[in-house]
Formats: structure tokens, C-alpha cells, sequence
């Protein structure tokens, strides 16, 4: 069992909107109080990692000692297996950034073209088996953490599908579904993503007995 929080709130270190919603949501029935980094005016860190671990820890602590409070931070991306585990940690620098959808806001349809693109030049028949990962980190400010790892699996889907969700959910289709993730209602997701899967690690040894 790693180290425990203390008090009630908890400074959520992320300036992606979508993952900010469901991370509240995955938090709610345990009474957190969640502040954003966004909402703080904290600067964005610049993701140095090769590893969604490193990048986890390094958003999480920077957030907390800026803050001075404790501090989650989630790094997650795509991984294609016949990409070799692309775009992997670099999920989101393949959406180019587009200023008019403010600081963060990133061009996802053409980032899921780039994946397709890719598979389509390996032909017809390439293995569109791939699986989002999601770490979570837990910074307090002397700089201690903990991290908790999740994953799920699917197929990568052309075109994209749905309007829920965010990022590349519109062409990831979870195992034993027909569907994608972004025409899951956002409590069927929640009960099967990587997200949720690294939450319930969380509080299992955060929250639990
Ligand atoms: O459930 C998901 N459904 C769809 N797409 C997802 C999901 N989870 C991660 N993803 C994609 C988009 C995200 O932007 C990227 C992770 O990049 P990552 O650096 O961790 O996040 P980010 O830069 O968007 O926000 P921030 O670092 O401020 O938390 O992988
Ligand atoms: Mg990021």
C-alpha cells in the first residue's frame, strides 16, 4: 500500500477538458474535492518521458508543487500492435495543435488519419489490434508519488464513429463490443476503460480497507 491522502482535496493536473470530466466523474462517489490545473492557472509541463509513467509523475509533481497540495495527473495514449505500440506515448503530439480550440485543443481527425493512413499502407489484411494504457499519478509536494496503470483492449475502426467521449474514441472499439467508444454512453465507458481500470487500482489503495 503506497502512501495515503490526508485530506479531501485533490488539484486534478491535466488541461485536457475531456479526461478532466471523467476523472471528476470516476471521483465523485468518494467525497474528493477536485480543483483543475486549469482552473488554478497552472503552466501546462512540457512532457519530457519516454514512458507514460515518467510523463504521469512528472505532471503530477510539478502540479503539486506548484500548488502546494496534493496533485493527480493522467497519462494515457493510443497503442496499434502492427504499428509497434505507436502512437503510444505520443498520442496526443500526433494531433497538431489548433489554436482556435484554445490552449490544448488538438485536431483529433486528422491525428486518426495518420493511424489509418499507416494501417492502410500495411494492406487490407494488417491486424488493427491496439489498446489505450492509462497511468495515474499521485504527486504530494515533498515530491513523493505513486502510480497506478491501467489498460484496455480493441480494434482500430475506419471511419470514426460517435460523438461522445473525446480524443481518439470515435475509432477505438472495445473488445466483445461492436460500437466505439465515443457511442458509449459515458457510464458504459467508465465500467470498462483504461481510465476506469487504473481508478479502481486507485482506490482500492487509496479508499480502500
Ligand atoms: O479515453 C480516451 N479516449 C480517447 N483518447 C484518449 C483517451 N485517453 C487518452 N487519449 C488520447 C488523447 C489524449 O490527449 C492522449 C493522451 O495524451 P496526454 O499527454 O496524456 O494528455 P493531454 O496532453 O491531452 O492532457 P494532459 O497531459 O494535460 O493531461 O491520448
Ligand atoms: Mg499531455
Amino acid at each position: 500500500m503506497s502512501r495515503r491522502l490526508e485530506g479531501k482535496r485533490l488539484l486534478i493536473a491535466t488541461h485536457n477538458a475531456g479526461k478532466l470530466k471523467e476523472i471528476g466523474a470516476l471521483l465523485a462517489p468518494y467525497g474528493i474535492e477536485c480543483l483543475s490545473a486549469g482552473a488554478l492557472g497552472l503552466a501546462e509541463p512540457e512532457e519530457t518521458g519516454t514512458t507514460f509513467v515518467e510523463n504521469a509523475i512528472l505532471k503530477a509533481r510539478a502540479a503539486a508543487k506548484a500548488a502546494q497540495m496534493p496533485a493527480l495527473a493522467d497519462d494515457s495514449g493510443l497503442s496499434v500492435a502492427a504499428l509497434g505500440g505507436r502512437p503510444g506515448v505520443y498520442t496526443a503530439d500526433w494531433a497538431e495543435r489548433q489554436w482556435f480550440e484554445g490552449p490544448s485543443g488538438r485536431d483529433w481527425y486528422m491525428a486518426m488519419g495518420k493511424v489509418e493512413g499507416l494501417l492502410c499502407e500495411l494492406g487490407p489484411a494488417a491486424d488493427r489490434s491496439c489498446w489505450f494504457s492509462c497511468v495515474l499519478a499521485l504527486a504530494w509536494p515533498d515530491g513523493d508519488s505513486a502510480v497506478y496503470e491501467g489498460r484496455v483492449e480493441g480494434t482500430y475502426s475506419w471511419p470514426p464513429r460517435g460523438t461522445m467521449g473525446f480524443g481518439y474514441d470515435p475509432v477505438f472499439v472495445p473488445q466483445g463490443k461492436d460500437i466505439t467508444f465515443a457511442e458509449l454512453a459515458p457510464e458504459e465507458k467508465h465500467r470498462i476503460s483504461h481510465r476506469a481500470d487504473a481508478f479502481a487500482k486507485l482506490v482500492a489503495d487509496q479508499f480502500g480497507a
